[in-house]
C-alpha cells in the first residue's frame, strides 16, 4: 500500500501495535504514559467485546467505571534473551500470583508473537511516589507529605506487600518509582521484574538487586538474606522519604553507604517521635531485629489509619467513596494532581552510564544491566537499579 510504504520506522511499528491490539480486543491510544528499558506504556481502551470475554478485567473495570488499560509492550528485538526469558515471565507470574490486591497492579492478561509481547495492566495515571512526593513538597514549600497523607498511604503499601509476602513473592526492589497511583488516590505497587517467589518463608536468597538506595545493608555486604526482610528495610526507606522527601542514605561509594546506615537516619525537627520509632524500627542493621509486617500495622504511628484500611480493604470501594478521599493534603494545597511537578530533594536515578562494579569495586556485568540494555555501565550507588549474577 501506498500510504503505509511512506510511514516512517517508528510509526509502521506503532501501527502494527494498534492491529495487534485490536485483533486482541483493545483499542491502543498514541498516548504514551511511560517507557521503560525495553517496553513502552501506553494508554488503551478495552472494548465491551473483550469485557465479555475477559472476567478479570470485566469485574476490575465495571467497579472503576471505565475501560481504561495501560498496556505495556516489549520488543523482543530489543530486549535481551534473559530479559524475555527471565525477568520478563517473574514479571508476568508474580503479577499473577499477587491477583487480587486493591493495591497491586493487577495483570488482566498477556499476549505475545515473535516481535512483542503484551501487558494489559490495570492503569495508574496519575504517576509514582516518588512525583507526588516531589510535587506535593514544592507546594507546601517543605520537603516532604504530611504525616497523616504518608500514613494514609504508608498504609496502603504495607498491605500491598503484606498480600505479596502471603501470597510468596518478595518484591526485592521496593522504591518510590515503582509505587503508583491511580486517578482515585489508591497505591498501587508495580514492577515485579526483580521479584521471586519463596516458597519457604525463611529461605534465603544471595541474588543482589534492588536500588542502591534503598537496598538493606545485607544485600550490600553480599550476604545470603531473607527475602521478607529485606523489602521491611526498603519500607522503611520509602517511608523515610515520605516523611523528609530525602532519602535516608545517600553515598557513592559503599564502604560509605554502609557506615551511614550504621551511624542511622537523622530526621528533620518537626517528625513525630512515633514516626521516627517505626523508621528507626525498620532501619535496623540486623535484618531479625526489623519490625515485621504485623508489627509494622500496629505500631502506634500506623494507628489512626486503622479505620481507612479496614474501610478500603475490607469494605470494598466504590468511585464515590474514593474520589472524596482523593489526595486529601494535595487538594487542600488546591494542587492540580496532573502531570508531574519539578523534582526536589529526590531525584530519580539516572541510567548508569559507564561501565559496572560490584558494590565493593569489582567489575562486573549486572543482570540489571542486561535487563536494561546498559552493559556498559558504572553502578551509580545513589538509587541505582542493579542485579548481580546468583551465587547459589
Ligand atoms: N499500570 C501502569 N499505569 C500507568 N503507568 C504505568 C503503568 N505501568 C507502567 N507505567 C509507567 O511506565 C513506566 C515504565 O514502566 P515499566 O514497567 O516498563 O517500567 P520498568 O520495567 O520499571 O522499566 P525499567 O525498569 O526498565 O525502567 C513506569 O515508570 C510508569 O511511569
Amino acid at each position: 500500500m501506498k500510504g503505509s510504504s511512506r510511514c516512517r520506522p517508528g510509526q509502521q511499528t506503532f501501527m502494527e501495535q494498534v492491529r495487534e491490539c485490536r485483533d486482541k480486543g483493545y483499542l491502543l491510544s498514541s498516548k504514551k504514559i511511560g517507557s521503560g528499558a525495553f517496553s513502552k506504556v501506553y494508554l488503551a481502551y478495552a472494548t465491551q467485546e473483550r469485557m465479555r470475554h475477559n472476567p478479570k478485567l470485566s469485574s476490575d473495570l465495571q467497579g472503576k467505571r471505565h475501560a481504561m488499560v495501560a498496556i505495556k509492550i516489549v520488543s523482543m528485538a530489543e530486549a535481551p534473551v534473559e530479559f524475555s526469558q527471565k525477568f520478563l515471565p517473574r514479571e508476568i507470574s508474580s503479577l499473577n500470583a499477587t491477583y487480587k490486591h486493591l493495591n497491586v497492579v493487577q495483570l488482566y492478561e498477556t499476549y505475545q508473537n515473535s516481535q512483542r509481547s503484551y501487558l494489559v495492566l490495570e492503569l495508574a495515571a496519575r504517576g509514582d511516589l516518588l512525583e507526588y512526593i516531589n510535587t506535593v513538597s514544592e507546594l507546601r514549600g517543605r520537603p516532604g507529605l504530611e504525616e497523616v497523607e504518608a500514613r494514609r498511604l504508608f498504609w496502603q503499601l504495607v498491605s500491598a506487600v503484606a498480600h505479596c509476602h502471603s501470597a510468596g513473592i518478595v518484591h526485592r526492589d521496593l522504591k518510590c518509582e515503582n509505587i503508583l497511583l491511580d486517578d482515585r488516590g489508591l497505591l498501587k505497587l508495580t514492577d515485579f521484574g526483580f521479584a521471586n517467589h519463596s516458597g519457604c518463608k525463611n529461605a534465603l536468597l544471595s541474588t543482589f538487586c534492588g536500588s542502591v538506595a534503598y537496598t538493606a545493608p545485607e544485600i550490600l555486604m553480599s550476604r545470603k538474606y531473607s527475602g521478607q526482610q529485606a523489602d521491611l528495610w526498603s519500607l522503611g526507606v520509602i517511608l523515610y522519604a515520605m516523611v523528609t522527601g530525602k532519602l535516608p542514605f545517600k553515598e557513592r561509594q559503599p564502604h560509605r553507604m554502609l557506615h551511614r546506615m550504621r551511624r542511622g537516619p537523622t530526621f528533620r525537627p518537626g517528625l513525630s517521635p512515633e514516626c521516627q520509632d517505626l523508621i528507626h524500627s525498620l532501619l535496623q542493621l540486623c535484618p531479625h531485629a526489623r519490625l515485621d509486617l504485623q508489627q509494622v500495622a500496629t505500631h502506634p504511628w500506623m494507628l489512626p489509619a486503622t479505620h481507612t484500611l479496614f474501610h478500603n480493604v475490607l469494605g470494598g470501594v466504590t468511585p464515590e467513596k474514593t474520589m472524596d478521599s482523593k489526595f486529601p493534603a494535595a487538594r487542600e494545597l488546591g494542587m492540580d494532581l496532573g502531570p508531574s511537578g519539578p523534582l526536589l530533594q529526590l531525584q530519580r536515578p539516572q541510567r548508569p552510564a559507564t561501565r559496572p562494579t560490584s558494590v565493593f569495586g569489582v567489575p562486573k556485568l549486572s543482570e540489571a544491566h542486561l535487563r536494561r540494555g546498559t552493559a556498559s555501565a558504572e553502578l551509580e550507588l545513589c538509587g541505582s537499579h542493579f542485579e548481580t549474577a546468583d551465587l547459589q
